[in-house]
């Protein structure tokens, strides 16, 4: 197996994801080559539709996994986010990259700045995502939030546009990252004031489950407190979907006990940064947001998972179940029941009238 070929969407950001793998693997493998193989998915071919008609989590995959079934090539390389939370029978997500910023960042127009807590009445958000619309009107009541369609590159040029509708644009800080955009993020929401995507920053490597030697290679390429994080955000999502994606934010972070004063008795240290010994318990919190924002479930866990996927998983179950408690389930039921209503077979022209949404 000396030329190892990776599967990937074409998109400018999945691009970017996959040359990083790719270089990792070559520093690691002198000796072999690894050719991507750039493939065009059903998420691509609809980008003018409303997602809702949909579903969403599978949009970015199917195709790559047929190519990856019939051998074309041994791995794919995906936005952990986009990967759905029940992988098809015969995959296996067999590394997942030591994780960038999760956060979600807030775009305007370079010369239009304006401070978030003067943002209001009058405004207009461009994001698709429940979960960042929901969260954005709770944290600046009035904001008008409007739908916008797109590669990360399409939807900046939909905002720099002469008669652009939008004061500005809600994205993941590690996409513009990745597209070398950085000098687009205006205001980095802080830490728990806007719970990101599960998965949000970190890059899933698929591969045949029953591929030993493909599973040996991208090994090292498995970030552990990454995957601890992520493990038990997707299990926190896989209760709570029932096989459908549903608009959930959550935050992680590794924290020690700690003796001094601060008011939880927890102190928050980087996953990252963080030693073996004081890797001690892993904070999960999580939200369920209704479609208009109105209606929100919270909840939160801390674990002491000691580098076991097993615990991850478990603490993630544990605040699906509180969640649940806190009413969860109602709010999932009227989004899912919100999205078949809204369900428009495309070409009648109302697309634009309908609330797609996406993670
Ligand atoms: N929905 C598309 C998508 N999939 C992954 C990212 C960003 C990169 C990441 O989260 O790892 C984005 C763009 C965005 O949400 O702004």
């Amino acid at each position: 197996m000396n030329s190892f070929p990776i599967g990937t969407r074409k998109s400018a950001l999945a691009m970017a994801q996959t040359i990083q793998v790719q270089s990792a693997l070559e520093e690691q493998n002198p000796t072999m080559t690894f050719p991507l193989l750039g493939m065009t998915t059903t998420g691509d071919n609809i980008q003018g539709q409303p997602l809702s008609s949909i579903g969403t989590t599978a949009l970015f995959t199917r195709e790559l996994e047929t190519a990856l079934e019939n051998k074309e090539c041994h791995i794919l390389v995906h936005s952990l986010k986009d990967v759905p939370t029940k992988i098809k029978p015969g995959f296996v997500i067999g590394a997942m990259m030591k994780r960038e910023e999760p956060n979600d960042v807030m775009v305007m127009r370079p010369a239009e700045f304006k401070e978030l807590k003067n943002f209001g009445e009058g405004d207009v958000v461009g994001t698709s995502s429940v979960r960042r619309a929901s969260q954005i009107r709770r944290l600046c009541p009035g904001v008008q939030v409007k739908d916008v369609r797109g590669n990360v590159n399409t939807r900046l040029a939909k905002l720099d546009a002469a008669d652009s509708p939008y004061t500005c644009l809600l994205l993941a800080a590690a996409g513009l990252q990745r597209l070398n955009m950085d000098d687009r993020i205006t205001i980095k929401f802080p830490q728990h004031t806007m719970l990101h995507a599960v998965g949000q920053g970190s890059i899933a490597i698929e591969c045949r489950s029953d591929d030993e030697e493909t599973l040996a290679l991208i090994k090292p390429l498995d970030h552990l407190p990454t995957r601890l994080r992520c493990e038990a955000e997707r299990s926190v999502m896989r209760i709570l979907e029932g096989g459908c994606s549903v608009p959930i934010g959550v935050w992680t972070e590794f924290v020690v006990a700690s003796s001094t004063n601060s008011s939880s008795g927890l102190e928050a240290t980087s996953a990252v940064e963080a030693s073996s010994e004081s890797v001690k318990a892993l904070q999960l919190k999580a939200l369920v947001a209704s479609l208009d924002g109105s209606d929100i479930a919270e909840a939160e866990a801390v674990a002491d998972v000691n580098g076991s996927i097993e615990l991850a998983v478990e603490l993630g179950k544990t605040v699906a179940s509180l969640l649940l408690e806190r009413g969860a389930g109602k709010i999932l039921e009227k989004v899912l029941r919100d999205r078949h209503t809204t369900l428009v077979p495309t070409g009648t022209g109302e697309e634009n009238t309908v609330k797609g949404w996406e993670i």
